[in-house]
């Protein structure tokens, strides 16, 4: 690895071979990795509303019940047919596309995009029934963050493969083909993870200080 005072009076296109992501200003870029259900848009409060509307004679768990990433794992230990209904609501067309953005998360992508020496990107998994969920997906932040911040949209099944500095993401476990990702994975809260001890560290809302947190990561300039 080259010093930092020469690698900032090399070309941008040497930086990039030399493999550091710096800024024209010659500091390094943070690379936030941001999960879109769960942290950006509230997957969980959308599906109990629409389950419920949909199968009003059912039981269901609330909120403050949730245990578990699953939601139909938990449905299913409730009532084995549950497991399936659950499924039928996020496969269902407008779902992902009719999500509310979670309190704060699209102020702070806005203001988190607009800061010095900082890429965001949301980083979301779709799901392997097509039909509606990619497509809901781009169109969910082209509604709340602009068509421009569709270039910072990565679809993926597998978050260990993406680059990054931070990934913040409501699932505990974050799993895939690389065992050593480049991100830290920042746990944000959600009512599925509230009660679980994990070693992560969290950011509880987007009222929390998200700020100290990426500065945390920031490498000082040399
Ligand atoms: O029980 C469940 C709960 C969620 N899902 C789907 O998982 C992904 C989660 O994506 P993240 O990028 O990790 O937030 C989302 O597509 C949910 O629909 C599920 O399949 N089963
Ligand atoms: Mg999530």
């Amino acid at each position: 690895m080259l010093p930092s005072r020469l690698l900032r009076s090399l070309h941008h296109p040497l930086r990039r071979i030399c493999g550091v992501n710096m800024s024209s200003s010659g500091e390094k870029r943070l690379r936030v990795l941001v999960d879109m259900d769960g942290v950006l848009a509230d997957f969980e409060g959308g599906f109990l509303r629409k389950f419920r509307a949909r199968f009003p004679q059912e039981p269901f768990i609330s909120l403050e019940e949730r245990r578990g990433f699953w939601v139909s794992a938990q449905y299913g230990e409730l009532r084995e047919d549950l497991c399936d209904k659950a499924i039928s609501i996020w496969e269902s067309k407008d779902f992902f596309l009719e999500l509310e953005p979670l309190p704060g998360a699209v102020e702070v992508v806005k203001q988190m995009s607009q800061m010095e020496n900082t890429d965001v990107f949301i980083c979301t998994s779709p799901i392997k029934r097509y039909q509606h969920c990619p497509q809901e997906k781009y169109a969910w932040v082209e509604k709340h963050l602009g068509h421009d911040f569709l270039d910072q949209v990565i679809l993926t099944r597998d978050k260990t493969l993406v680059s990054g500095d931070i990934l913040i993401d409501d699932k505990p476990d974050i799993l895939g083909v690389e065992s050593s990702p480049s991100w830290e994975h920042i746990l944000f809260s959600a009512c599925h993870n509230l009660h679980q001890n994990c070693p992560q560290r969290r950011l509880t809302s987007w009222a929390d200080d998200w700020r100290s947190l990426l500065d945390s990561k920031r490498t000082p300039d040399l």
